[in-house]
């Protein structure tokens, strides 16, 4: 028998007060279906009437029928100039929809006399009377003990007279808040089993910030030692440094910790997808080192380990990726070796077998071209172009070879516009192609012009354009290490990366040359390549 571990996201609330987390009421509800569908048993989905999108918020939540999650609404306990039936924040809490209020009030001393400047009597009363008020008119009261192990450090039986306070007036469950972040796993779990002691009944829950790195640590040592609720936020967003990062706590206390469940097998695999999608919709990077869910969490780059992983995964993988829906990944760089060819060409197709010499032939030009500045991590479609190009059956066709690039920009006192434009000349199945095109800038010229010259002969390209494009010196130029100062600086090596789009698909390719524009063109020409390998490809494939 395992004990169930409720799991009580707060994205939505203390993950918003993340500095770069700007979330708009659409945003919010997208979030919480997410989330529902990822199986949270509470999303606390904000702070009802704080301001106009939590409002809306709880609002449209009204019309959303979560599945499996209960919507919780957050607040403090009532001002000390109120009363629980004239307070602001506890009845906008009754009268937001959501089924369960969590509240916090303040079980540090300190807190109580500076912040909220009252005596800790009163203070004890006003947590007493908020949560009596919210049993009376709520599905399920929390009671969010803020400071709670700070507050416990500094007057331990005062931290336990508020946590017996709301226990008593009813709360369904005592969060203990690490709200600063400070506190380390061992006093964690050393606290909690007094706390038990003391309170052997109370349900109790974990909150930690990560200002030590170790809100995920805290909130396991809390399960460890009888907590039953863990809050969190995906990806570990809130203030400051912010929150335990449920990404990480969940496949923890599902796979790893024995005796614990919080989600389903089916449901742990919608983790990073989950990850991921609130990344978008906070805007914000996904975290590719994060563990479990990140891109990296199951990369492997070493040549020495992807020849054990070849022979057997779990060699260098601490669980089945799949588990959390993730995947593992073999790099192609300067660090890799035979093995990462092998498991390459056959992700890409290629019957490639062990000893093969194309394998060294292959090891080699990818060795040489990343100590180039050639990222084929982040240019997978060039990765298979080269690939494709060594290949002994010639798998790529010549589509068309540049014969001459020529690139004019100039600009005149009297005319505020830089005049851009590109001519190239190219060699289309024998054929002589001449073209010149404008553009706002060198490689939108280039593009346009390249293109110009290919749709006669490909018209798929035109459903082909550029989404984005990096530059990347490739030498450091600046350093505050003064005889390290780069000695290149404005000649050095340039990496661009092209990444494209024809609607459907993306793709990533990579050019390199000390000419930015020359970078640019090679990767515009590959860009254009895969799109025409993948098209022949994908009509082979209809006609067999
Ligand atoms: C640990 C946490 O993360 S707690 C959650 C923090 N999140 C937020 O603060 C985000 C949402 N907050 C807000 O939008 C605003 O702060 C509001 C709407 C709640 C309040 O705004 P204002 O009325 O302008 O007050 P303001 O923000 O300046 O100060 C907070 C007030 O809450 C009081 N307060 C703080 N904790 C508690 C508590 N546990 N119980 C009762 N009152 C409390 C403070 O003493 C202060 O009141 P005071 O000015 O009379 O001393
Ligand atoms: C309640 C809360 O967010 C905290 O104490 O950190």
């Amino acid at each position: 028998m395992s004990t169930k571990i409720f799991l009580y996201d707060t994205t939505l609330r203390d993950g918003a007060q993340s500095e770069d987390v700007n979330l708009s009421a659409t945003d919010k509800v997208r979030i919480a279906r997410q989330l529902d569908y990822l199986g949270m048993d509470y999303i606390e989905g904000g702070w009802p009437g704080a301001n106009p999108v939590e409002t809306e918020f709880f609002n449209a939540m009204r019309g959303v029928g979560l599945r499996n999650a209960k919507l919780a609404a957050f607040g403090s306990t009532h001002h000390p100039s109120h009363t629980p039936e004239t307070d602001p924040t506890l009845t906008a809490l009754i009268s937001s929809g959501a089924r369960v209020a969590a509240v916090f009030g303040k079980s540090c001393p300190r807190h109580v006399e500076v912040a909220l400047g009252i005596s800790r009597e009163r203070n004890l009363e006003i947590i007493g009377n908020s949560i009596s008020f919210l049993k009376k008119n709520m599905e399920e009261a929390f009671f969010d003990a803020e400071h709670f192990f700070d507050g416990f450090k500094r007057d331990q039986e005062y931290a336990l007279a508020v946590l017996r306070t709301a226990w008593e007036h009813g709360a369904d469950c005592l969060v203990l808040c690490d709200t600063n972040g400070g506190t380390m796993p061992e006093e964690i779990s050393s606290i909690i089993r007094t706390v038990r002691e003391r309170l052997p009944h109370a349900l109790l829950g974990i909150h930690a910030h990560n200002d030590c790195e170790l809100a995920v640590a805290n909130s396991l040592a809390a399960v460890n030692s009888g907590a039953i609720q863990v809050q969190g936020t995906v990806n570990g967003i809130g203030e400051r440094c912010g929150n335990a990062n449920l990404c990480s706590v969940i496949p923890n206390l599902q796979v790893k910790m024995k005796g614990f469940s919080c989600l389903s097998g089916a449901s742990l695999t919608r983790l990073k997808s989950t990850a991921a999608f609130v990344s978008e919709v906070s805007n914000l990077a996904p975290f590719r080192r994060q563990p479990f869910v990140g891109n990296a969490a199951f990369a492997h780059k070493g040549g020495v380990h992807v020849s054990a992983i070849m022979k057997e995964a779990a060699l260098y993988e601490h669980i089945d990726p799949s588990l959390v829906g993730n995947a593992q990944r073999v790099l192609m760089t300067e660090q890799g070796g035979r093995s990462n060819i092998l498991s390459l060409s056959r992700t890409l197709g290629f019957e490639l077998e062990k000893g093969d010499p194309l394998l060294d032939v292959l090891s080699a030009a990818v060795k040489k071209n990343a100590a180039l500045g050639y990222d084929y991590v982040a240019a997978p479609a060039s990765a298979e172009l080269l690939f494709l190009r060594h290949m002994p059956d010639n798998a790529l066709k010549p589509y068309f070879n540049i014969l001459r690039t020529v690139v004019l920009t100039s600009r005149h006192e009297m005319d505020p516009d830089m005049m851009v434009e590109a001519s190239l000349k190219l060699d289309v199945h024998g054929n002589v192609e001449h073209t010149a095109a404008g553009g706002f800038g060198p490689v939108h010229a280039l593009d346009r012009a390249l293109r110009r010259a290919l749709t006669r002969w490909y018209p798929e390209l035109e459903q082909m354009h550029l989404i984005d494009y990096k530059v990347r010196v490739l030498s450091p130029t600046r350093t505050n290490i003064p005889e390290a100062e780069d000695e290149n600086g404005t000649g050095s090596n340039v990496r661009v990366l092209i990444e494209s789009s024809d609607g459907v698909a993306t793709w990533t390719t990579v050019g390199v040359s000390y000419n930015i524009i020359e970078a640019s063109l090679e990767a515009l020409a590959d860009a254009v390549t895969y799109k025409l390998y993948k098209t022949e490809q994908a009509r082979w494939r209809a006609e067999c």
